[in-house]
């Protein structure tokens, strides 16, 4: 991507550990080249909202460093209290059809991207996840939440239906149970009932907490092959993979025909209302 930027610092005494990094505007990424990690940072202020432009700068991100040796990714944000407030609901309210599809598909193919990187990755939430940031976190393969924040799929909340790879991704971490009652009723967990359910691995003091944490989860593989490591995830994730693959284009349309329905604009407009009142 021409707008990124790519430093090298090994000169630089101040910055020793972080060896290489390349920042975008709403995306930065940094892998300390002691450890190996990389650590990717949402950074669209107020919320990390996904928009187009965050997610193609995400996945552009993620899918660069399947190209380089590292030992594992961390996803964060750079706000204090919020990891990601899910889709940029102005991306749905009243939206242009090819946004809205370029949107989609760029939503698509960074949830593709993530869940089947061929490094290991986790999700530090140091903040709210609800939504979309939830969907991010469940596409990580271990998620450590810092205390007193929430998350979870509350579409229904919004009058929207969670598509069936959102639920799959829920599925394949929480019961089937657990996954029909939090997304049917749009509940969002708070950290510690998020960690009792299994929907968190972990929990936090803070954000640095959460980093430390998840550099242990990478030491895990430490004494493990990786190429062992990398078929045993596709084994257990290609199946999933696959049917967003199969179906992509009418996810699509349905997410486009979806969005064009009167109903589904009224309720996103009194959710964007309430949002504003809140203040
Ligand atoms: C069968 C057919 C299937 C077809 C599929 C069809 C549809 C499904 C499609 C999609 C699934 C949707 C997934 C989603 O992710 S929807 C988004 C859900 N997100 C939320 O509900 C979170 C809403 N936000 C909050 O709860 C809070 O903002 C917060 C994250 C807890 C933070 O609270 P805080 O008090 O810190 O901030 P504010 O609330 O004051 O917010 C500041 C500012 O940001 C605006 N904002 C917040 N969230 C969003 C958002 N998601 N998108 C856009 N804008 C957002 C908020 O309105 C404030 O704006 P202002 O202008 O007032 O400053």
């Amino acid at each position: 991507m021409a707008s990124r930027m790519f430093i090298r610092s090994k000169s630089i005494a101040f910055n020793t550990l972080r060896t290489y990094s390349s920042s975008t505007k709403l995306v930065d990424v940094s892998i300390n080249d002691k450890t190996g990690i990389a650590t990717v940072t949402m950074q669209r202020p107020p919320v990390n909202s996904l928009n187009l432009e965050l997610l193609t700068e995400l996945n552009g991100a993620l899918q660069d460093l399947g190209s380089k040796k590292i030992k594992g990714a961390i996803l964060t944000s750079s706000l204090k209290t919020i990891f990601s407030a899910g889709l940029d609901i102005l991306e749905m309210y009243k939206p242009k059809p090819e946004r809205a599809s370029a949107f989609w598909t760029s939503l698509q193919d960074t949830w593709l991207t993530l869940y089947s990187t061929p490094y290991p990755t986790v999700a530090a939430i140091n903040g709210h996840s609800p939504a979309g940031g939830c969907l991010l976190s469940l596409a990580c393969e271990y998620r450590i939440m810092v205390n007193n924040y929430t998350i979870g799929l509350n579409e229904t909340k919004l009058g929207i239906v969670a598509p069936f790879w959102f639920v799959a991704s829920m599925k394949n971490v929480i019961s089937h149970r657990e996954s029909e009652l939090a997304l049917t009723s749009g509940r969002l967990y708070k950290t510690d009932e998020a960690l009792k359910v299994g929907l968190i691995d972990e929990t936090a003091e803070n954000k640095d907490d959460a980093l430390a944490k998840a550099e242990k989860f990478f030491a895990r593989f430490d004494a493990v092959n990786p190429i062992a490591r990398l078929l045993t995830k596709q084994e257990l994730r290609g199946e999933t993979i696959k049917e967003l693959e199969d179906r992509k284009q009418e996810d699509l349309d349905r997410f486009v025909g979806f969005l064009m329905l009167p109903a589904v604009q009224k309720g996103l407009d009194v959710y964007l209302q309430a949002l504003k009142k809140k203040q």
